[in-house]
């Protein structure tokens, strides 16, 4: 596939729509709920030691969950919508989306100078015994340097990523800061940390690029917008 065909689909991804406030807090909140549910399958799958028999009723069950669900669906990606009300949704994100029980999810505050977030990383997240897996802690970097550079009206797509462990994060709540350092053209320079209780575990830098397919009408619509 050519680079302009890539870009021309790339660009696709991104949706107008026009839903009613109201209509939107109800479609929020059933995906919510449905992903909350799936993310407690996917804990309970994670620790569960019940024997066979109740493993094998249980995948009966999934399996029909999984075909109503199918019954009709998105093709490929949820993309991001933009709603005419000036939200967008990446309800898809595999960190912040509503609809996606992979996602923790991510629910970030933001300040003048930085987004925070808090969030409970429990057994589905593990990758040495009882401590957070590497790449999890830098996938959630990952989403909060771009959610700074997005909240300091830079938004642009990682280009490069680099995560100093300092310490293991025991599963468990974890506080994640991130803030945009400098600005240069379309790069957007971004640090983090993230901290337990037991302090400083991780620190993030990385650089955010507004690729050149998205430069001029997405950008627009992702700076002129709030969205989750
Ligand atoms: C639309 C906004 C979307 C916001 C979404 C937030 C998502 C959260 C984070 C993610 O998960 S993003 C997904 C993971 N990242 C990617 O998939 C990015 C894949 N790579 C690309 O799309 C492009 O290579 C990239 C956007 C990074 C840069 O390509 P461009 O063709 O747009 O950049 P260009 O060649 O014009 O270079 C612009 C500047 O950036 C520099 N640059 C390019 N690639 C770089 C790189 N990888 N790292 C550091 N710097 C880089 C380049 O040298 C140049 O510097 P100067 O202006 O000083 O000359």
């Amino acid at each position: 596939m050519s680079t302009e065909e890539r870009d021309r689909q790339q660009r696709g991804v991104y949706a107008e729509e026009d839903i009613p406030a109201g209509e939107l807090a109800r479609m929020a909140e059933v995906a919510r709920e449905l992903a909350d549910d799936v993310r407690a399958l996917v804990q309970a799958t994670v620790l569960t030691d019940v024997a066979d028999d109740r493993i094998a009723r249980a995948r009966e069950l999934i399996g029909q969950a999984t075909e109503i669900l199918g019954e009709e669906h998105h093709e490929r990606s949820f993309g991001t919508r933009f709603n005419s009300d000036g939200t967008h949704r990446s309800w898809g994100n595999a960190l912040t989306g509503i609809r996606n029980p992979i996602a923790p999810p991510l629910r970030f505050e933001c300040f003048p100078d930085k987004v925070t977030v808090d969030v409970d990383l429990g057994g589905a997240y593990e990758g040495p015994a009882g401590l957070v897996h590497g790449g999890i802690i830098a996938a959630v970097f990952d989403q909060a340097l771009g959610h700074a550079t997005e909240s300091a009206k830079v938004p642009g797509m990682t280009g490069t990523l680099s995560i100093r462990y300092r310490q293991g994060t025991r599963l468990g709540k974890i506080h994640v800061e991130a803030w945009v350092d400098r600005v240069e053209g379309v790069k957007a320079f971004a640090k983090g940390e993230l901290s337990t209780d037991d302090g400083l575990c991780a620190e993030a830098e990385g650089v955010f690029i507004m690729p050149k397919w998205a430069r001029g009408e997405i950008q627009e619509k992702v700076l002129g917008r709030v969205g989750d």
